[in-house]
C-alpha cells in the first residue's frame, strides 16, 4: 500500500467535492498500487513538469485595455512532445489546466502515440468577444508562449471554445516568429495549411466507437439504442450526427442554454441545420421538448454522453441516472464520488482517457501527415484512427476483467504503466 503523497496544487476542498486535479491524481495513485509502482515514480508522475502563467493585454475594439491570465501546463513529456488542446472558458483555472494535462499524457500513452500531456486555457467566455478581439488575444498567447510550444516541444489542438479558427491564428503568429512556416506547431488547424480531413469529426467518432465497441460485448448494436448527449459543440454534436447515422435513436441533446427531448428521437440532420442558421445555438427546436441541462443528465436512455464540461454527474445527481452506459466524451465529467455510485448500481463507466482519444489520435496522423509532406484521404484517415481505438477499447476490457477493477482503473493501469515503463527505461527524469 502506497501512503499518500502530498500532492501539488492541492484542493482544500472536502472529498465529496474533490477537485478535478485530486481526482486524476487518486486514479493515478490506484493505478500505482496496481500497478505496484515505486513510491518515488509515482511522486514524479503526480507532478506537472513545467508551469506556464502569462499576462495577456489586449486592446478591446472600444480602445480599452483588458488584462487577461492564460495558463498552459506541461504534465510529461517522456514519450515525446507535450499535445493538449486550448480551452477559451470562464471556468479555466490553473488547477483545472493541471488536471487536463495529466489526462493527456495517460491519455496518448494508453493509445500508443508518442506524445507526452498537455493543456492551455484562457479564463474568458469568447462569446462576449468580436473575432478581432479574438485574434488579439490568441495571437498575444502565443506569443507569450513562444518559446514553450513547437512542432517537437509542445504542440496545442482545440478544445472548449476553441477551433480551427484559433488554430490559424496560433500557427501563423508562430510561423512569423521563427521567420517561416510551421504546420507542425499546432493541429486541428484549417485543411488549406496542413490540417487533417476527418480532424473536426474524430472525437465524436471515437466516442462513437467506444460504444459500438461496449454494445458489442453485450451482444448488442448502436440500431436503436436510446442515446443522451450533454454538450453539442465539436465533440457532442459529432456523435450525434454520426451515432445517428448508425441507426441510434438520440433523444435529447444540449447546450449551455439548456436542452431538447422528443421521444421518438430527434431528427439530427434538420436540428444541425437549425442550429447553424440559430448561432450556433439549440434553443427554440420547434420539433421537441426543451429540458434543462439537470433533467437531461437523469433521462431514462441506453447511453448517456456527458460531452460538455467537467463534475456533470456528481454524488447528487448519480443516483438519478438511467442509463446502462456512460460515456465520457468530456473530459471528467464523472467525479470520484459518482464514479463510485454508478459502478455499486451496475452502470458501466467508458472512461474519458479512453473514450474521447479519437480527436488526439487524428491530431497526431495530422502531424505525422505534416511531418512528411504526404496527406490522406479521409478513409485512410478513419481506418486509421479507428484501429487504433478499437485495439485500445480492448486492450483496456481485457485488463479490467485480468485485474478485476473498472475501466477507469484499467486505462489508467495501461497508461500511466507505459509512460512508468519510459521514464525507468529513461534512467528517470534528469
Ligand atoms: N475538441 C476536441 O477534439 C476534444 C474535446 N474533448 C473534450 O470534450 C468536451 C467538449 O469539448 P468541445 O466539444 O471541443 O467544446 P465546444 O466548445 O465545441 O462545445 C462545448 C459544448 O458544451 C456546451 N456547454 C458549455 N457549458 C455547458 C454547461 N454548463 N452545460 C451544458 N452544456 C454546456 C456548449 O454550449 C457547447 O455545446 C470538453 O471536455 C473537452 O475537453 C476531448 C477530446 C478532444
Ligand atoms: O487533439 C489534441 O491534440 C488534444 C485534444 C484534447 O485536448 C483532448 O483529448 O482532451
Amino acid at each position: 500500500m502506497i501512503a499518500p503523497l502530498p500532492l501539488p496544487l492541492r484542493s482544500s476542498q472536502s472529498p465529496a467535492h474533490i477537485c478535478p486535479y485530486d481526482q486524476t491524481c487518486s486514479y493515478l495513485t490506484q493505478a500505482a498500487e496496481e500497478l505496484q509502482m515505486d513510491r518515488g515514480l509515482l511522486a514524479i508522475l503526480s507532478h506537472p513538469r513545467k508551469v506556464v502563467t502569462v499576462t495577456i493585454p489586449v486592446k478591446l475594439d472600444n480602445g480599452e485595455i483588458e488584462v487577461l491570465t492564460g495558463h498552459r501546463v506541461q504534465h510529461c513529456d517522456v514519450l515525446g512532445p507535450y499535445k493538449g488542446g486550448t480551452r477559451y472558458h470562464p471556468s479555466v483555472t490553473l488547477q483545472e489546466v493541471s488536471a487536463l494535462a495529466m489526462l493527456m499524457t495517460w491519455k496518448c500513452a494508453l493509445l500508443g502515440i508518442p506524445y507526452g500531456g498537455a493543456k492551455g486555457g484562457i479564463a474568458i467566455d469568447p462569446n462576449q468577444y468580436s473575432a478581432n478581439e479574438l485574434e488579439r488575444i490568441t495571437r498575444r498567447y502565443t506569443s507569450e508562449l513562444i518559446k514553450d510550444i513547437g512542432p517537437s516541444v509542445d504542440i496545442p489542438a482545440p478544445d472548449i471554445g476553441t477551433s480551427a479558427r484559433e488554430m490559424a491564428w496560433m500557427m501563423d503568429t508562430y510561423s512569423m516568429n521563427v521567420g517561416h512556416a510551421v504546420p507542425g506547431v499546432v493541429t486541428g488547424k484549417p485543411i488549406s495549411i496542413g490540417g487533417s480531413k476527418g480532424r473536426e469529426m474524430a472525437t465524436g467518432r471515437g466516442v462513437a466507437i467506444a460504444i459500438r465497441e461496449a454494445l458489442a460485448l453485450q451482444g448488442k448494436t448502436l440500431e436503436g439504442v436510446r442515446v443522451v448527449i450533454q454538450g453539442f459543440g465539436n465533440v457532442g454534436g459529432a456523435a450525434a450526427v454520426l451515432l445517428h447515422e448508425a441507426g441510434a435513436k438520440v433523444l435529447a441533446v444540449s447546450d449551455v442554454s439548456g436542452g431538447i427531448y422528443a421521444e421518438k428521437g430527434l431528427d439530427i440532420p434538420a436540428l444541425k441545420v437549425y442550429w447553424a442558421q440559430n448561432g450556433r445555438k439549440l434553443a427554440g427546436y420547434p420539433e421537441a421538448e426543451a429540458v434543462s441541462n439537470a433533467e437531461l443528465l437523469t433521462l431514462p436512455c441506453d447511453v448517456l454522453i456527458p460531452a460538455a464540461l467537467e463534475d456533470q454527474i456528481t454524488e447528487e445527481n448519480a443516483h438519478q441516472v438511467q442509463a446502462q452506459i456512460v460515456a465520457e466524451a468530456a473530459n471528467g465529467p464523472v467525479t470520484l464520488a459518482a464514479d463510485l455510485i454508478l459502478s455499486d448500481r451496475g452502470i458501466t463507466v467508458l472512461p474519458d482517457i479512453l473514450t474521447n482519444a479519437g480527436g488526439v489520435v487524428v491530431s497526431y496522423l495530422e502531424w505525422v501527415q505534416g511531418l512528411s509532406y504526404v496527406f490522406w484521404d479521409e478513409e485512410r484517415v478513419n481506418k486509421e484512427m479507428e484501429g487504433l481505438m478499437v485495439h485500445a477499447f480492448h486492450r483496456v476490457t481485457e485488463q479490467a476483467k485480468m485485474r478485476q477493477v473498472s475501466l477507469r482503473v484499467a486505462a489508467y493501469t495501461l497508461g500511466v504503466g507505459r509512460v512508468a515503463q519510459a521514464l525507468s527505461d529513461r534512467g528517470l527524469y534528469p
